[in-house]
C-alpha cells in the first residue's frame, strides 16, 4: 500500500468529512425538533438537514470510488510484481514449489488484498466516527454516555478476544486453497493417466480433501465472525433499550430534554455503523495480512542476477578454441544430497555433433541445465568462448543457444508466436524456411489462419510439438543447438528430417543432443557416455564399442527398442 499513501490520505480525509456530516445529522435533527417545540420556522434547520444528507452522500460516493480504484491498483501491483518475480526466478526455485500453488497466490491471495486495502482507512474512519459519536453523546448527556460506553467496552473486549482466531482460520483456509490449486493442477496435468488408472474417484477424494479443509477453516472463520456480529448487534440494541429507559426517567426528572433524548438515541443507533465497520475492517485486514504474508514469501524467491557476477572482464580465449568448456563441474539440486553431476570435464567444439548417452538419472538433463544456466555449479567453472560464465549475464549466455526441451511445450499464442519466441525479429521468409525444414509447411498452410492459428498445449501431437520446437530452434542458426531428444515422439520419416536438419546444423555450428535413438548416436561426431553424474567415456561409436561395456549395453538396448536403424557407420545414415 505504501506507494499509494497520498490516495489513502485523501480517502481518509473524505471519510472523515463524511463522518462529520453523519455526526452532525442527529444534532441538526435536535435543532429541527427544538424549532418545532418553540414554534419557529423550520425551513432553515430542515434545509441544513437535507444539505447534510446530500453532502455526506456525495463525499461517501467519492471516497468509495477512490478506495475501490485504489484496491484494484494494489491488487494489480501485487500481481504484476509476483508474475515478474516468477518469470525472473531461478528455475530450481520454481521447480521446488507446486506451480498450481504459485498460481493460487497470484489469482486468489491478491483478491484478499482487495478487501484489506480499504480497511486501514476504514479502521481510522470508523474509529474516529465511534469516538466522535461517543463525544457528542457526552455533550448531550454524560450519564447516558456512561451506560453506552459500558456496552461498547464489553462489545469491544469480546471482539478483541475473538478476532485473532478469525485471522488464524482465514490464514489456514488460504493455505488449503493454495494446496488445492497445487493438487488440482497436478491432477489435471495427469488426467490421461488418472483415467487410464480408473483413479478419478480416489484422486477426486484426495483433491476434495484440500477443498474440504479450506471450507472447514472458512466455516470456522464464518462462525466466529457471526458470533462477533451478533454480540455487537445485541450489545448495542440492549444498550439502546437501557438508554431509552434511563433517558426517559431522566427526561421525567427534567434533567434531559426530549429532543436531546431523541438525538442521543439516534447517536446510539448510529453507533452500529462504526462498530460494524470496525468489525468488517478488522476481519478484512486480518485476511489481507495473512494473504500479504503468503505474497511476501514470493519475494523471498531468489531471482537470476541481471548483471554479471564477475566484475573484472577476462579476455576471451582463442577464436578457434571450443565454444564451451566445462572444467571440473560439480552441481546438485539439494546441498544436503549427493551432487547430480560431479567432476565433469568436457569441451564442446564450435562445429560438430556431440551426443550425450547414459542410463536414466545419469545427469544428462542436469548438464543441459548447467549449460543454459538454470543451475549454477557448486564447484568448477563453465567457459563460453574461453571466458567464465560468471563474466556474462544469464541473457548473454542464453542468447548463444537454441534449446529444444524433451517435452517441447507449446508457448501460449499462435504458431507464429511459437516460432518467433526466441527471435521475435525474424522475417516471414525465415519463419517459412524453418517450417519447411521440419516439414510442417503443408500442415500449417491447411490450418484456418495458417501461421496465425492459435495453438494450445493439446492441439498438437507430441511429434508436431517437437517439430515446432525444432523449427523455433533452427530459426536463426544458433551457435549451439541443445536438443533433448524425445524417446518416441516422432515417426521414422520425421526423425530422418529432423536428423538431417541437425546434421546440417552440425556442419556450421555446435549441436549437443541427449540421445535416445540409436540413429542419433550413430550420427554424432563424438559420443559422451555419462553414468552416475560423471563422464564415464567419450569417443566415436567404434571406439566406444570396443572400449566401453556400458556403451555396448546402451547401444544394444537402443537397438532392441526398435529404432529401426541397423548399426552402420554414421556416413551411411543420411536422408529418409
Ligand atoms: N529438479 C530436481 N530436483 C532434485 N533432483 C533432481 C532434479 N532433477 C534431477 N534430479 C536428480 O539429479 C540426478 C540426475 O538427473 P538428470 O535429470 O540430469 O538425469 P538424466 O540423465 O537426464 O535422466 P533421464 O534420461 O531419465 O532424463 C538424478 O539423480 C535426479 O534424481
Amino acid at each position: 500500500m505504501a506507494p499509494h499513501r497520498r490516495t489513502m490520505v485523501l480517502g481518509l480525509v473524505l471519510g472523515l468529512l463524511a463522518n462529520a456530516a453523519g455526526l452532525a445529522t442527529p444534532l441538526v435533527t435536535k435543532w429541527v425538533l427544538d424549532t418545532l417545540e418553540d414554534r419557529e420556522p423550520m425551513s432553515e434547520p430542515l434545509s441544513a438537514l437535507i444539505l447534510l444528507v446530500f453532502l455526506g452522500a456525495g463525499i461517501s460516493l467519492w471516497q468509495w470510488r477512490l478506495l475501490g480504484t485504489l484496491a484494484e491498483r494494489i491488487v494489480l501491483d501485487a500481481r504484476t510484481s509476483m508474475i515478474s518475480r516468477y518469470l525472473r526466478a531461478r528455475v530450481g526455485e520454481l521447480q521446488r514449489r507446486s506451480s498450481g500453488e504459485l498460481v493460487t497466490r497470484v489469482t486468489s491471495d491478491t483478491g484478499l488484498l482487495h478487501e484489506a486495502s480499504g480497511s486501514i482507512v476504514g479502521l481510522i474512519n470508523s474509529g474516529v466516527a465511534l469516538a466522535g459519536t461517543l463525544l457528542l453523546m457526552g455533550v448531550l448527556d454524560v450519564v447516558l454516555l456512561a451506560c453506552t460506553a459500558g456496552a461498547v467496552l464489553v462489545v469491544g473486549a469480546v471482539m478483541a478476544a475473538l478476532m485473532p482466531s478469525i485471522a488464524k482460520a482465514q490464514a489456514s483456509a488460504q493455505e488449503s486453497v493454495g494446496q488445492l490449486g497445487g493438487s488440482l493442477e497436478a491432477a489435471l496435468r495427469a488426467i490421461r493417466t488418472v483415467k487410464a488408472s480408473r483413479a478419478e474417484d480416489r484422486l477426486g477424494a484426495s483433491v476434495t480433501a484440500d477443498a474440504r479443509d479450506a471450507a472447514a477453516h472458512s466455516v470456522r472463520a464464518a462462525r466466529i465472525t457471526a458470533s462477533v456480529w451478533t454480540i455487537a448487534w445485541t450489545g448495542i440494541q440492549l444498550s439502546v433499550i437501557v438508554v431509552l429507559g434511563i433517558g426517559a426517567w431522566r427526561a421525567q426528572l427534567g434533567l434531559l430534554e426530549v429532543s436531546g433524548l431523541i438525538a442521543f438515541l439516534l447517536y446510539a443507533f448510529q453507533l452500529l455503523g462504526p462498530i460494524t465497520e470496525l468489525t468488517q475492517n478488522v476481519t478484512a485486514l486480518q485476511a489481507g495480512i495473512a494473504a500479504a504474508g503468503r505474497i511476501r514469501e514470493i519475494e523471498a524467491i531468489e531471482v537470476e542476477p541481471a548483471a554479471p557476477l564477475l566484475a573484472a572482464d577476462p579476455a576471451p580465449g582463442p577464436p578457434d578454441g571450443p565454444v564451451l568448456r566445462l572444467r571440473g563441474i560439480t552441481a546438485g539440486y539439494d546441498p544436503d544430497a549427493l551432487p547430480a553431476v560431479a567432476g565433469i570435464d568436457l569441451d564442446i567444439p564450435r562445429r560438430g555433433h556431440i551426443a550425450l548417452v547414459g542410463p536414466s538419472g545419469a545427469g544428462k538433463t542436469t548438464l543441459f541445465s548447467l549449460l543454459l544456466r538454470f543451475l549454477e555449479p557448486s564447484e568448477g567453472e563453465l567457459l563460453l568462448d574461453g571466458r567464465p560464465y560468471r563474466a556474462y549475464t544469464h541473457e548473454e549466455v542464453r542468447s548463444r543457444f537454441a534449446y529444444v526441451e524433451q517435452e517441447a511445450p507449446v508457448v501460449p499464442g499462435t504458431i507464429r508466436d511459437n516460432l518467433l519466441f526466441t527471435h521475435p525479429e525474424a522475417t516471414d521468409e525465415e519463419l517459412h524456411a524453418a517450417l519447411a525444414a521440419v516439414r510442417l509447411s503443408a500442415k500449417v498452410a491447411a490450418l484456418p489462419d495458417g501461421v496465425d492459428t492459435r495453438v494450445g498445449p493439446t492441439d498438437l501431437s507430441g511429434g508436431q510439438r517437437q517439430r515446432l520446437a525444432v523449427a523455433r530452434a533452427l530459426l536463426r542458426e544458433p551457435e549451439v543447438l541443445l536438443l533433448d531428444e524425445a524417446t518416441a515422439q516422432v515417426d521414422g520419416l520425421l526423425e530422418a528430417t529432423v536428423q538431417e536438419t541437425v546434421r546440417r546444423r552440425g556442419e556450421t555450428g555446435a549441436v549437443v543432443t541427449i540421445a535416445h535413438r540409436l540413429s542419433t548416436v550413430l550420427d554424432a561426431d563424438r559420443i559422451v557416455v555419462m553414468d552416475e553424474g560423471r563422464v564415464r567415456a567419450a569417443g566415436t561409436h567404434a571406439e566406444l564399442m570396443s572400449s566401453d561395456e556400458l556403451y555396448r549395453g546402451l547401444v544394444e538396448s537402443l537397438r532392441i527398442a526398435g529404432d529401426g536403424v541397423v548399426d552402420r557407420p554414421s556416413s551411411e545414415l543420411v536422408g529418409p
